[in-house]
């Protein structure tokens, strides 16, 4: 598996487009949100929407989602097709009413599934996403009262959604099941009130830290090199192997 980040930043940030990736499996790609600024990154690295299969969501914030309306528009005009999408069961509908309904509806009866081949997650249950990629969606905390979903992928790969810092999470995810790869959102300055902030995740144990790299990062990030203890920035742009990842 390859992961490409379309961006590393923040809600806010401005040098970084918006933490949202590209996955390559066998072949296939698998997009994970798709913000405001998803479209023009996929152009800036030579894709687009025509290139991707399947869009996975973690939650109905607009860096996540943002970019949605579009992926929906050029798919069905340019493009022809439903590409799957994979969202949580609990937000199918909220997608639709609250987020993409003023956009996308053309006739009163129009759903999501005029643009999609929906594919709602229930939480907890490991599914296959494409051949060779399968997920399982953790409800992790990040606003309350709104539902925020985390991934675990291919058993050992745990891509947080915007969450919380949650140490009992990440404890219990590399202690109990052997996830050796943790892709973290960053907010750099505390207090992590609604994302997890750097001083609370450098207070994780070495044994963890080893493991994790940062994300969803503010414009400062580059003063903040260096200041991470062993957890690395992940680049927007740069294409890991997650094979590599896994032996450092
Ligand atoms: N209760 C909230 C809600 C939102 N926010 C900020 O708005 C951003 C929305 O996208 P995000 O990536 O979840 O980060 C959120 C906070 O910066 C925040 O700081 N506190
Ligand atoms: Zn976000
Ligand atoms: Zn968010």
């Amino acid at each position: 598996m390859k992961i490409q980040m379309l961006g590393t930043g923040s809600a806010f940030a401005k040098t970084f487009d918006n933490n949202n990736a590209l996955l390559t499996v066998d072949g296939r790609k698998l997009m994970i949100d798709c913000g405001i600024t998803a479209p023009k990154a996929l152009f800036n690295l030579g894709y687009n929407f025509g290139d991707i299969d399947a869009l996975l969501l973690t939650h109905m914030h607009a860096d996540h989602i943002g970019g949605v309306e579009e992926f929906a528009f050029q798919m069905k005009f340019l493009y022809g097709r439903k590409p799957l999408l994979y969202v949580a069961d609990t937000l199918v509908d909220p997608l639709w009413e609250h987020s993409l309904k003023g956009g996308l509806q053309q006739n009163p009866d129009d759903t999501l599934a005029d643009y999609f081949d929906v594919k709602p997650l229930p939480e907890g249950v490991p599914h296959e996403l494409l051949p060779g990629l399968r997920a399982e969606l953790l409800l992790t905390r990040h606003i309350p009262n709104k539902a925020s979903y985390s991934l675990l992928l291919n058993e050992t790969f745990f891509y947080s959604g915007d969450m919380v810092y949650d140490p009992d999470l990440l404890e219990s995810l590399v202690n109990d099941r052997g996830v050796n790869v943790i892709f973290h959102d960053c907010q750099l300055h505390p207090p992590g009130a609604v994302h997890a902030c750097l001083p609370q995740l450098l207070t994780l144990p070495a044994h963890i830290q080893r493991f994790v790299y940062l994300m969803h990062y503010g414009d400062d990030q580059p003063e903040f090199v260096g200041r991470t203890g062993t957890m690395r920035f992940l680049e927007q742009h740069a294409i890991y192997d997650l094979d590599d990842l896994t032996k450092k």
